[in-house]
């Protein structure tokens, strides 16, 4: 299992995990957050949003954030509100929360990093319930898109991508992690499942206005039952005026496809409780992924020649998948 936190800031996470509970039972908390240009009033939202669940209604055992919780969602905000990891103040803060709540694990949506290089990531974090960082995601696939009368948006103009494929284990099982623009591709969601075993699959996300009513829900379903999947997905909320409208309607979707928990667009606490058993059934019921005809799929479609890192991807992703 690959988390792209380096062995030195991670602990060793397997025997940090208490036993599976016998019944299988998650419960599921998406917090659906207003983001504003307050980098301080942001991660005070989100404190109190994180209170909210695991004191309120129950309480929750998962906890996920949305991306880039503490920043608006744009490329001349990501330089001057990143922060190392670990490290820096939003860190310190969902670390030290995690462990005074002891949450089983939240997934501090993602925060713009600057890495000892300075390079820029749009980057995951998941914490356990002593507060240890456990696993970061470095968003893979950077939201480079054109879309006439829509959206225009240019990650790659200040966003590297991260090279990581990232799962880790839970009370629950095994869980990959994608931010956002990473739904759109299901080879990475393959690898999490097909080569480390994933049951759930998070997504901090904030798709927008234009792609967000064609595109949201149907990838979300899709990847659920792609791959007989728990799919969780957590956005910003909507402000207006704000220069990223996101969509909103952060989902919870069933290893079945069924949506089982989700809202419209303005602030929101999304909860389900929710059975890690459905992911048996609907495998045993449904068994696409032992009916694989791996003889017959091949990933040889050539880059353009002067794409060399492409190519390198693509080959790298080649072995990973045929290895399965
Ligand atoms: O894939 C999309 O349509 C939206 C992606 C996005 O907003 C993101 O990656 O942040």
């Amino acid at each position: 299992m690959n988390a792209s936190a380096s062995p030195a800031d991670v602990a060793a996470p397997a025997s940090l995990w208490p036993q599976p509970p016998p019944s299988q039972l998650l419960r599921v908390a998406l917090l659906q957050l207003p983001i504003t240009n307050d980098k301080a009033q942001n991660l005070a939202t989100a404190e109190a949003a994180i209170r909210e669940a695991v004191t309120t209604g129950g309480g929750a055992d998962l906890v996920i954030l949305p991306e880039c919780f503490n920043c608006p969602y744009g490329a001349s905000y990501f330089g001057p509100y990143a922060e190392p990891i670990p490290g820096g103040p939003t860190t310190a803060r969902l670390s030290a929360l995690a462990r005074e709540l002891a949450i089983p694990v939240l997934v501090g949506g993602s925060i713009p990093e600057r890495t000892p290089e300075g390079r820029l990531h749009n980057t995951a974090l998941v914490f356990d319930r002593t507060g240890a960082l456990v696993a970061t995601h470095r968003k893979a696939h950077l939201f480079d898109v054109d879309v006439p009368g829509g959206i225009r948006f240019v990650e790659s103009e200040t966003l590297s991508p991260g090279d990581q494929v990232t799962t880790f284990p839970t009370p629950w099982g095994t869980a990959g992690l994608g931010i956002c623009y990473d739904v759109r591709f299901p080879h990475l969601a393959s690898i999490m499942v097909e080569r480390d075993g994933a049951r759930l699959l998070i997504y901090p996300a904030a798709f927008n206005t234009t792609t967000g009513p064609l595109h949201w829900e149907l990838l979300l379903r899709s990847r659920a039952v792609d791959f007989g999947c728990w799919v969780m997905a957590c956005s910003p909320s909507r402000v207006p005026g704000a220069t990223y409208q996101a969509f909103g309607h952060s989902m919870i979707v069933s290893p079945w496809g069924t949506v089982v928990a989700t809202c419209e667009a303005g602030p929101s606490l999304v909860r389900a409780t929710i059975d890690m058993a459905q992911v048996h059934q609907a495998r045993q019921a449904i068994p696409v992924l032992s009916q694989r005809r791996w003889d017959l799929y091949t990933c040889d479609r050539p880059a353009p020649a002067d794409d060399k890192d492409n190519l390198a991807r693509q080959t790298a992703l080649k072995v990973n998948v045929r290895n399965v």
